[in-house]
Parts: C-alpha cells; structure tokens; sequence
C-alpha cells in the first residue's frame, strides 16, 4: 500500500479502542458514526483499500420507507428509522436527494389483483400516505409508461439517493469525531479474554472492548473465525443492472416497482441522483462472494424488460452495466446477533434494503450495547462534516476559475476536484473510490478518453497502479 495511504490510515493513540467495527459498507460506515457520536473510542478495520468494496458498492440508491417490508420486523421498523435520521442530516453532510416517490405497478390482471394487499401492507406498516393510482392517472403523471398498465400503489416518500456520498459522509463525520479507519486490515484472527478483544490484522494487533461485525458478504466467515461458530450463512444474490445514458432519464420522474415476490422487489426502473436512468437488478443466487460479473443476455433482457415498460427506451444509448452482490442469507429477516458474554455483535444479512436502514442499524447498535450497561457520553456539538455533493451542487467546480484542467468531460470533472478528494481525510484507496468520489470515469465514455490523464494524476496513491483498460471495467 502506498505511503500516503497506510499514514492517512494510521492508528494511532488508540490503546484499546471501545469497539472495533469491522466492514466498511454502509452499515459499518454508519455505526462508527453514531458509536463516534455517543463518545465511544471507536476503530473501523477494512481488509479492503477503501470503503464499499464489497456489498454496498452496486445498488439501487433507493431510500425507501418500508412499506412493503414484513409488518413488524425489525429490518421495517429500521428502515423507518433510517428513513427518518437520512432526511433530518442529510442537507448538514452536504447529501443529495430526488424526492421522486414510486409506483408500484400492476402490468396484468393477476399483478392488478394484489394492489390491494400492498397498499393495505403498507398501512399496516405505518406508511399511510400511499394513495391508489388508476390507469389514467399513472398515465397522466408518466406518459411515457406503456398503456397496457392497469393501476398502481403510489408511495409518495420513496426517494432516489447517492448510495457512495452518503457511506462517504457518514465515515468522514466519525474521523472528525475521534473515530480511525484502518483499511488493509483484513482479520486473521482474535480471541477475548474476558474483558476485550484482540484482534490481529494485517496491519498489526488492534485491541478493542468490543466487536461489531458488519463484514457483509463476509459476515458469517467473521463470526466462524472469532467465535468458532456461525449463525447464519451467506447466499451470496447477484443484482447485474444497465445504466441508461442521461436523456433516457427525461421520461420518468417517479420509481417505478414492480409487484415484488417474497424474495425480491423486483426489476426497478428509475433515474439516478446523477441524472441517468438505471434498470435492475436480477436475483440471482450464486456461491461466489467476491466477484460479481455482467451477461450480455441479462443485460439485453434487462434492456428488454425496460422497453416493455417504456417504449421510448428502444434504441436509447446505454453507457454501463454493472452488477451487486446482496449478503443474503438462508432467512429474510436481518440477522443481528447478541453475545453479551462475548461483547459482540453482528449485523448481518443486511440485504438491498441497508442503505436505508443504515442509520436505523447504527442506533440500534448502539442500544444494544447501552443494554450490556456501555455507558456513551453523545459529544455535546459534534463535527459536521458535508462532502461535496455532486448531484445537486450548483455551480459545478468547473464553472469556477482555477479548476486547473477538466479531467473527465462526461461528468465535468476538475483536477481540482480530483486533489481534494486526495487531501481529504478519506481519500480514494483505489480506482473505483476515485471514481465514486468525484464521478471521473463515470460518463458516457466511462474513461476511454480521460483514462490516461487519470492514470497519470493518482500514479503512486491507489492501492493499485491504473493500468490502461481498467477505466471501463
Ligand atoms: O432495488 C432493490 C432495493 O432497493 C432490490 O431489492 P431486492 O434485494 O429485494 O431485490
């Protein structure tokens, strides 16, 4: 690993930390906020060179309300939780947000059927504002949807979302507060003593009071290696999505949902906060948790399956694919366990639906330990700390003088952007952080053309050289 990586990563002064989080997805990211919050001396360790590197880095960036979720399960109420923190911070860490709503949309007489329950589903799951859509009043407010339709459930409060600023900025607030993340730091092993953790990684030892685990798709492998069992094990699910290139996303405002099943919501169409319109994702269960690849004949029926809802989409330039990997488990529900004796906790099988229920995850979190008798002292005025935000912030970076040079001309990026993001305190680990970070490499020519002008700029400071190629992967 680069020098300036291992230092900005450095941990330092630590002693034993009050708790190690480990996995830096949304959720890991998320909890090391609120346990920086409540005053805990919290330490985040990554095996990866950066955030997102497994789970969290292909969704659908939905915050969701929960209101097809299972009535009374804990993964809906902390959804709702979610929800609620995301909208009350999210101008104060600078996040963006399309307050779009969705419809979920009957295309048949049996998926006409089931309106019913949905709508009466999501009352009982406290989102009342959902209002019953007919034919003419979809097609009133989404001309472009094909006229076969046959009615809708409209949830007002579903909204579209940054899913790598906001991980980002959850992180960012925890390193002001006296938070350290350590990326490199895959754990090898560990054991207890009664009163704390150690854990060796491969950055050194780190000592912690307690653990939480929010290692994801490798959830399960966690807990087999420091508590010798497993409670669960991941069925990795693939999610392969297509990127429409930006005028496709001119014909829709709402989301549009599919009648889900019970082991998914189905195949989405909806804009991105960047202005694209994006189709996804499949199901597909898989043994593989690393390495979730593309099919050219998924993406064509995903193309397909977006032409038959949209019409107008035939023949709309495509600019990405890309695919995800939910830590699904043999269960739906999300499977937190609770080792008092142990001081541990783990956040598992946190499906599509973590990105909103991050937040919700984290407070959770934090009761549970406050219920083993953790005493937090909440920092009475906590660092806010916004990032840039991309999506929303008018003028652009490139509007303004001095920028240096436009690297990235898809997305208008600046060099300027490019070396805050490297000064920042969370600098990009690796390629794909510098493009979820600033969006170079993101557009229409997903780097053909700036690819070796970026290579130059981060020679020496990813974890891995850019090599030619790697700007399309
Ligand atoms: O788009 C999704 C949620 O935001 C996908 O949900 P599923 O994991 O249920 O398919």
């Amino acid at each position: 690993m680069p020098e300036a990586i291992a230092d900005s990563n450095r941990i330092s002064g630590i002693g034993t930390a009050d708790v190690a989080v480990i996995g830096a997805g949304v959720v890991g990211c998320a909890v090391t906020r609120r346990l920086a919050l409540l005053g805990a001396r919290v330490v985040l360790l990554e095996k990866a060179p950066d955030i997102l590197a497994g789970a969290s880095k292909g969704n659908s960036a939905l915050l969701h309300t929960g209101f097809d979720a299972p009535p009374g399960s804990l993964e809906c109420a902390l959804m709702q939780r979610g929800h609620a923190e995301f909208l009350d911070i999210r101008e104060r860490l600078g996040l963006p947000l399309l307050e779009t709503g969705a419809m979920v949309v009957a295309w048949n007489e049996a998926e006409e059927d089931e309106l019913d329950a949905i709508e009466a589903q999501a009352r009982r799951n406290g989102v009342g504002d959902v209002v019953r859509l007919g034919r003419r009043e979809v097609l009133a407010r989404e001309p472009a949807l094909a006229p076969h339709l046959r009615g809708a459930v409209l949830v007002p409060r579903e909204h579209v979302i940054d899913p790598w600023s906001t991980p980002l900025a959850y992180l960012t607030q925890a390193l002001a507060n006296g938070a350290q993340a350590l990326f490199g730091a895959e754990v090898c092993g560990g054991s207890f003593d009664g009163e704390a953790w150690t854990l060796q990684t491969a950055r050194g030892a780190v000592r912690a009071a307690r653990i939480v685990n929010c290692a994801g798709l490798q959830g399960d492998r966690i807990e087999r290696l420091l508590l010798g069992d497993a409670s669960f094990e991941i069925r990795p699910r693939k999610g392969q999505f297509v990127v429409f290139d930006k005028p496709a996303a001119g014909l829709l405002t709402t989301i549009l949902l599919p009648v889900p099943t019970e082991r998914t919501k189905g195949i989405v169409l909806t804009r991105t906060i960047y202005g694209n319109l994006l189709v996804g994702p499949t199901a597909e269960e898989q043994d593989e948790r690393d390495r979730a690849t593309i099919e050219a004949e998924t993406l064509a029926a995903l193309i397909a399956k977006a032409v038959e809802f949209v019409p107008a989409l035939d023949g709309m330039p495509v600019n990405a694919a890309y695919a995800g990997l939910r830590p699904a488990t043999e269960r739906k529900e999300y499977r937190i366990r609770h080792e008092k004796d142990r001081h541990w906790i783990t956040v598992g099988g946190i499906r599509s639906t973590g990105l909103t229920a991050a937040l919700g995850l984290a407070a959770h979190v934090a009761e549970l330990l406050a219920g083993e008798g953790w005493q937090a002292s909440p920092l009475e005025d906590p660092v806010w700390t916004p990032v840039p935000n991309l999506a929303e912030h008018r003028p652009r970076d490139w509007q303004a003088p001095n920028h240096g040079e436009i690297v990235c001309h898809c997305e208008m990026v600046t060099r300027r952007e490019i070396e805050a993001t490297f000064a920042s305190p969370l600098p990009p680990g690796d390629f794909g952080g510098l493009r979820r970070r600033t969006r170079a490499a993101m557009g229409r020519c997903q780097g053909f053309y700036c690819g070796a002008r970026l290579a130059e700029l981060t020679a020496g400071r990813l974890a891995e050289p850019l090599a030619a190629g790697d700007a399309d992967a």
